[in-house]
């Protein structure tokens, strides 16, 4: 199968395409979606901080129009990114999923982090650029570990105090400098709920557009330990039975693939599919 949507770095001088505006509220949409003809966005009076060339919808461009603070467009609404996970199509949230990491991007990196001077867009490539100092800046991707732990028939979920209310799902964190995917997972295991693991498996990856990061999904078993929750990050972590499970994540989350895979496995259903 073809996708539908692939990125790219377009020309925003050259007429034509779809656009979609983003601004404090999230992007904005109407009965039709977050896809608008660009010549009638731009025609509209909205506060534009920078456009972007963004890639291909069905063979159609698609710019971005970042905005610098809220506007009203007449028989639209504004609605967040999580959202558009939760309710869209999953073409429509890969669309806005990079068009939110390009406009975050391009937004903190509007000046040189080195010498402090205003940065230029490169032309066709995807970088800002200081011309004082040649330094180039590049989107930036956040690498985090994700594990589902289990023990037989038990799989370990954890709370923080940020989910919603009954949820528990995979321990999760950002990998530091210096250390391997291993490494992290092993880490953020021992700090959120103090276990040791063991056999270690990479399962697979998915970009998580809140803000940057790219999730290293793994599985690992039990080793050693009681669990013991980290003060103000994990409210409440136990071991569930495969048949007892509390309410899960989003069905788009990796969590929630690690979850529902291991689970199909152990019953002898079929499998998941990881959405990308
Ligand atoms: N897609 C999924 O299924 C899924 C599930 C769980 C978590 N996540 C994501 O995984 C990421 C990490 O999870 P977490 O919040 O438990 O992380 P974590 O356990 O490392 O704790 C968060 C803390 O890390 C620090 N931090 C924030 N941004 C950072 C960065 N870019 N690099 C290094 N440290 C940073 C901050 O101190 C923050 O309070 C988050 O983006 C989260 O949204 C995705
Ligand atoms: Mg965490
Ligand atoms: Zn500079």
């Amino acid at each position: 199968m073809i996708a539908r949507w692939s990125t790219a770095v377009l020309d925003t001088d050259l007429p034509g395409g779809w656009a979609v505006a983003r601004g404090p509220e999230g992007f904005l949409y109407d009965d039709n979606g977050a896809l608008f003809p660009r010549h009638w966005l731009k025609s509209q009076d909205l506060p534009v901080l920078a456009e972007h060339g963004i890639g291909h919808l069905d063979g159609e461009p698609v710019y971005l129009l970042e905005l610098s603070g809220r506007a009203d467009v007449q028989g639209c609404g504004w609605k967040g990114l999580r959202a558009f996970m939760l309710e869209s199509d999953h073409t429509l949230y890969k669309v806005l999923g990079y068009a939110a990491q390009i406009g975050t991007w391009a937004r903190e990196h509007r000046f040189c982090g080195s010498c402090g001077k205003p940065t230029v867009q490169v032309p066709l490539e995807r970088a800002m650029y200081c011309q004082g100092c040649d330094l180039r800046a590049y989107p930036r991707i956040s690498p985090s570990m994700i594990v589902l732990i289990t023990r037989g028939d038990e799989i370990l979920l954890a709370r923080s105090p940020r989910f919603v209310t009954g949820v528990y799902s995979t321990l999760a964190g950002f990998a530091e400098p210096g250390e391997s995917a291993e490494d992290c997972l092993v880490r953020e295991v021992r700090e959120e709920v103090s276990i040791e693991v063991r056999n270690i498996q990479y399962v697979g990856s998915q970009c998580w557009p809140f803000p940057h990061s790219m999730m290293l999904g793994f599985h690992a078993e039990y080793a050693s330990g009681e669990i013991l929750p980290q003060e103000d990050e994990i409210e409440d972590a136990q071991w569930f039975n495969v048949h007892a499970l509390p309410p899960l994540p989003a069905s788009r989350s990796i969590a929630r693939y690690l979850i529902d895979l291991y689970v199909a496995r152990r019953l002898g259903h079929a499998e998941p599919v990881l959405p990308g």
